[in-house]
Parts: structure tokens; sequence; C-alpha cells
């Protein structure tokens, strides 16, 4: 079993689904929580104009951001890619070709969503004042959130079994049901309204080892 290494800031955010699947698949990593501290001084550490073909790297990370995934020492960036990659590894990808296209389709419309979405994630993070807050909520996140979760609902509404893709769980479930336990903490979604939506979140948090991880993790709005 490779040594795994997850380091994000201290929040559920992107690297969620990725923690998910280790414990659905009972692998142990390391939990790696970066301050805004620590990530300052990583942020500033490197600058390398004859590696870079003088682009700036701002950060020691691939991509001069977070998440980023050590698997024995070699570094994975990209939040999805790095879900994609667990995905693969412990068979929750899809069952075929056109399943794992159709759920990575998915993950990438969640993506599409999440572009509007860190508008307002983003500003809480770092402190934004309410006012400006609240604009991007109505102005922003309202409708874009309105067209995704219609598009989910769509998906739904044609599944048989419930889950997104196919006949059985997929990543693209775990990166959906987390990204609703966002939009409910933050007063994006009324479950007595989204009741297929409501329906599909208890489905994919009553698997026994996601539902005893999410009663002991560190819980966080975003
Ligand atoms: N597309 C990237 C986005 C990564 C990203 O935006 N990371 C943010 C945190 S959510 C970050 O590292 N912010 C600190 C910075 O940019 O200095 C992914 O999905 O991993």
């Amino acid at each position: 079993m490779p040594n795994y290494k997850l380091s994000y800031f201290d929040v559920r955010a992107l690297a969620e689904p990725a923690r998910i699947i280790f414990a659905l698949f009972d692998v142990p990593f390391e939990d790696h929580r970066v301050s805004v501290e620590e990530w300052n001084e990583l942020k500033k550490s490197k600058f390398n104009s004859s590696e870079t073909n003088n682009h700036l790297v701002f950060s020691e990370t691939p991509y001069g951001q977070l998440p980023v995934l050590e698997v024995d020492g070699v570094e994975i960036g990209q939040s999805m890619s790095i879900t994609r990659y667990l995905a693969r590894k412990f068979g929750i990808a899809g069952k075929n070709a056109e399943e794992e296209a159709i759920a990575d389709s998915i993950v990438d419309q969640y993506r599409d969503f999440i572009f509007s979405f860190r508008q307002f994630t983003s500003s809480v993070f770092y402190g934004k004042d309410p006012e400006y807050i609240n604009k991007v909520r109505v102005e922003v996140v309202d409708p874009a959130r309105d067209l995704f979760l219609g598009i989910i609902n769509k998906i739904l509404n044609k599944s048989e079994s419930g889950y997104l893709v196919g006949n059985s769980l997929t990543w693209a479930d775990i990166v959906i049901a987390d990204n609703l336990t966002s939009l409910l903490k933050n007063g994006f979604l009324d479950f007595k309204k989204e009741k297929k939506l409501e329906e599909f979140y208890s489905r994919i948090h009553s698997i026994p080892k996601i539902k005893e991880y999410v009663a002991k993790r560190k819980d966080t709005n975003l």
C-alpha cells in the first residue's frame, strides 16, 4: 500500500471527495491541513525562471495551489484529477468507458457550477464584507445553483438505481453529494423543496463507511 499524503486547507471544499474515498475504502492517509500562515510561506518560496521558462511558479506545489496528493512522494495537483485517480484506483470510476465518460461529464458540469459557487466560498474564507458576500450569493450563485441542481434533478429523474451513473456508486455521486452538504450548510438548498435531491443525499450518506466518516469528521461549513 503506498503512502498517501493529502494537503489542503482546513475545510472540506475541493479535498473532501478524496477524503471520503479514502474513508470508504479504509485506506490510511495523512490528512495534512495547511494553515493560511503555512501556505503563505510555501507560496513565496519558489521562483525558478529556467525551470518555468520565465513564468512564475508561485509555490512548491505542482500548480501553485492546493489540494495536492502525494503518492510515495509523487505529487498530483488539481482536485478532480486527484479524486478521479483515487476513483480509478479503488474501482468507482465507472464500470466501462461510457460510464467513466458520463461520471467525468457530471463532475465537469459540477466544475462549471463551482466556478460561480467559489466566488461565494472564497469571499467567506477570506472574510469579505457581508454586503459583498450577499451580492455574490444573489447575483452569481443563486442562478448558477438553479441551473446546476436542475441538471442533477434531471439525471436523477431518469436514474433507475438512484445513483447518477449506471447502477452503482461512482465518484460523481461522492463529489455531488458532498457539494450538496456545502449548499445545505450555506443556505443554498432546502430539502423540503428538493425531495429527489434529499433521497439521493440520504442514499450516499447511508453507505456505512461514508456515514461513519461523516459522523466523526471535523465539520466545516465550506
Ligand atoms: N482547479 C484547482 C483549483 C485549486 C484552488 O483554487 N485552490 C485554492 C484553495 S480552494 C488555493 O490553493 N488557494 C490559495 C492560493 O491560490 O494562493 C483544483 O481544483 O484543485
